[in-house]
């Protein structure tokens, strides 16, 4: 098999200002303003060619961030990724530029995958025709709603043939429709020996597509393994946490803001 994907003491920190002043201040004067927070603190992991993924973790807990990272659209602040090969994300809110048409978001995309214009041309009907977006694929994408967006940004993925997928949240805003025939084209991926990196709070499609689950808590990996082992533990958590008084969630939440930002680093970033 071989790895595809190595990700090694990954750390994403990000500084919070209390206001625009100190942001500013930040910018401008020598001194540092602003505090440390981590949305990822030495993540490790690997994947072999063929795994899909599954990242699980409450809101906030940094599945986005690494889902981003690793698709290379946001730096990392510490560590490595190494892909073999192209990674793809799809994501709602990603790589679409609301300006343009589907139709040209799909021409700049696949430019910047390196697609020669012939190879565009090719590509182009196959890509609309698995958008099923109709006369909107010439509409500035600014018009379209979520799960349109999650279409477009679907149908080019796919369809450029990424040898790493990551796929954020994107099929929970689609019709059932179509988010069952992506699940189609997403198992074509699998089978073909594609990496795929799911990330889902439908705890029913974690079980039913992912082989291998990260659980991320307070942006660090709480529990990786075989997806029957991380599924019944993070819901038995979850079932733990909506148990919890809002005393006792606002306790947990606090904690973690706490571990994630180090007033060691305050102000020197
Ligand atoms: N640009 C940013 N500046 C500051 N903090 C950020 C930024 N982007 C993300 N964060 C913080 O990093 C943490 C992780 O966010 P992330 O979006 O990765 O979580 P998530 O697990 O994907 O959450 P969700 O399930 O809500 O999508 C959050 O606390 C978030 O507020």
């Amino acid at each position: 098999m071989g790895k595809s994907v190595v990700v090694k003491n990954l750390t994403k920190r990000y500084k919070l200002y209390s206001n625009n002043k100190e942001k500013l201040k930040d910018i401008f004067l020598p001194r540092n303003y602003g505090e440390a927070f981590y949305a990822l603190r030495e993540v490790s992991f690997e994947a072999q060619h063929g795994d899909v993924i599954g990242f699980v973790g409450v809101n906030g807990s940094g599945k986005s961030t690494l889902s981003n990272i690793i698709a290379g659209i946001v730096p990392q602040t510490s560590g490595e990724v190494e892909i073999d090969g192209q990674a793809s994300l799809i994501a709602v809110a990603a790589g679409v530029n609301g300006e343009l048409t589907g139709r040209e978001n799909i021409e700049l995309k696949c430019l910047m995958l390196g697609f020669n214009k012939n190879q565009i041309k090719e590509l182009e009907p196959s890509i609309i025709e698995f958008a099923e977006l109709g006369k909107f694929i010439d509409q500035p994408v600014k018009s379209y709603s979520s799960g349109m967006k999650s279409r477009l940004g679907f149908a080019i993925s796919v369809n450029t043939d990424p040898d790493v997928l990551i796929i954020d949240e994107a099929l929970s805003v689609g019709d059932k429709a179509f988010a069952e025939k992506c699940l189609v084209k997403m198992n074509e991926f699998k089978e073909r020996g594609k990496t795929i990196f799911f990330v889902s709070h439908s705890i029913g499609q974690m079980k039913q597509f992912c082989e291998k689950g990260i659980w991320l808590e307070h942006g660090e990996i709480k529990m990786v393994g075989d997806i029957n082992e991380v599924m019944p533990a993070y819901e038995e958590f979850l079932a733990d946490y909506k148990k919890m008084s809002a005393k006792e969630k606002k306790a947990f939440q606090e904690a973690g803001l706490k571990k994630r930002s180090d007033p060691e680093f305050a102000g020197k970033v």
